[in-house]
């Protein structure tokens, strides 16, 4: 099932959680793994120069979207669904409607992303298919063009 985030030919269905028998949260670390993510991508959005356009569209502090993004990140990646049971079925493109997202918005956004993925993930494989599954969801989000 881990093929599936990886391959090429068949890219992970995009906003569904991978469920490979070794699961990216547990390569990852669990818990730990996962807020490491979440916690780096919000250091780098709300210190580089580039990504000021973004950080600027999000609410202060950035607390509890750390905190979100952490439990969406977590059922994701295929660990505990904590987002699904706070806040119900994820729908980002539609939760990410009141913002306007550009393609710009969208390059700061994974930009963030893949410097925190080169940061935090060693297993080289695993991260250039979460780069690709992220860029894929990052896409989807574009809601203005
Ligand atoms: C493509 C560019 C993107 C932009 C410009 C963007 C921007 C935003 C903004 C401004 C918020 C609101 C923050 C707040 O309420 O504090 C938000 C929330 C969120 N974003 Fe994004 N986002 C993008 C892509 C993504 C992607 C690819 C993911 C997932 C991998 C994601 C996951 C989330 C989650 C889980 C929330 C919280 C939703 C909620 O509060 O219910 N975002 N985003």
């Amino acid at each position: 099932m881990i093929k599936r985030l990886f391959s090429k030919s068949k890219p992970a269905t995009i906003e569904q959680t991978p469920t490979p028998e070794k699961t990216p949260y547990e390569i990852l670390g669990g818990e730990a793994g996962a807020l490491a993510i979440a916690n780096r991508f919000y250091d780098i959005m709300a210190t580089d120069e580039y990504a000021k356009p973004l950080y600027d569209m999000h609410p202060l502090p950035l607390d509890r979207i750390r905190q979100v993004f952490f439990e969406f990140l977590s059922g994701w990646l295929g660990g505990p669904d904590l987002f699904v049971a706070k806040h119900g079925h994820p729908m980002l493109r539609k939760r990410h409607m009141p913002f306007t997202i550009d393609q710009d918005l969208r390059d700061q956004w994974m930009y963030c992303m893949n410097k925190t993925l080169d940061l935090e993930v060693d297993n080289p494989l695993l991260r250039e298919g979460l780069k690709q599954s992220f860029g894929q969801l990052a896409s989807h989000m574009i809601n203005q063009h």
